[in-house]
């Protein structure tokens, strides 16, 4: 544990970057099993914010497990360390005015609840990708659940590893019910809204 931190207040503040990009920030977060659509969905919401001119920021294991948590495998140890870092880094792209877009399987409420805590409950809007395992299955998209269910991946979540449902997400997508279209338009509206109605 660091002692003897003081804080340092910027003069330019998380209000001033709002101001200056004119919308606010907060973190999306797009949770489900692997191959449920996460970021197929999070792609195009965010492409669609980009157009309207709001400064986004995608977090992905793509860019994070690569990197910053390069360290870090499938344990839930491992799992809730990577999911700490990755909403602090989540708070400072808040605090620097980004939009941010995270899409991890995030698979345990009570991390889930930790990152809400991190962020804070009201710059955190939680999105459940609902696509049952049997059609993440079949889409199979990286191969990943053939390798599991032969026994080659450990910890794999939803075949060896648990993966909880949100119990009161801000929205939940079923993919089997939903086009990629129409679940992108319908978080749009609700980010939309959060945009211009947020409190700063
Ligand atoms: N054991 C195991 N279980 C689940 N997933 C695995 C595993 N090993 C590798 N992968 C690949 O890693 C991606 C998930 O990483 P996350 O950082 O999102 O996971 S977690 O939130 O820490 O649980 C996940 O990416 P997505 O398919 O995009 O979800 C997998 O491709
Ligand atoms: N309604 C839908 N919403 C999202 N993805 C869908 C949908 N229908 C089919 N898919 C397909 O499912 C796959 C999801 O993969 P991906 O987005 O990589 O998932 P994840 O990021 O959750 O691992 C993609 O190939 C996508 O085209």
């Amino acid at each position: 544990m660091s002692t003897n931190i003081i804080q340092h207040n910027f003069k330019i503040s998380r209000e001033d970057h709002n101001r200056l990009n004119g919308h606010k920030s907060f973190v999306v977060w797009f949770t489900g099993l692997s191959g449920s659509g996460k970021s197929t969905i999070a792609n195009n919401v965010e492409q669609k914010l980009f157009a309207k001119r709001i400064h986004t920021f995608s977090l992905d294991g793509d860019n994070i497990r690569r990197g910053l948590n390069a360290d870090l495998g499938f344990s839930r140890k491992n799992r809730e360390e990577n999911l700490r870092r990755i909403a602090e880094v989540a708070k400072l792209s808040i605090e620097s005015g980004k939009l941010v877009i995270a899409s991890f399987i995030s698979p345990l409420r009570k991390d889930r609840e930790f990152l809400k805590k991190i962020i804070g409950e009201d710059d955190f809007v939680e999105i459940f990708i609902n696509t049952p395992l049997r059609v993440c299955e079949e889409r199979d998209v990286k191969g990943l659940y053939k390798k599991a269910r032969a026994g080659e991946i450990k910890n794999f979540t939803g075949i060896s590893a648990p993966y909880e449902n949100p119990v009161n997400p801000n929205i939940e997508i079923k993919t089997e019910e939903e086009s990629i279209k129409a679940a992108t338009d319908r978080i749009i509206i609700y980010l939309t809204n959060k945009l211009e109605t947020k409190n700063q």
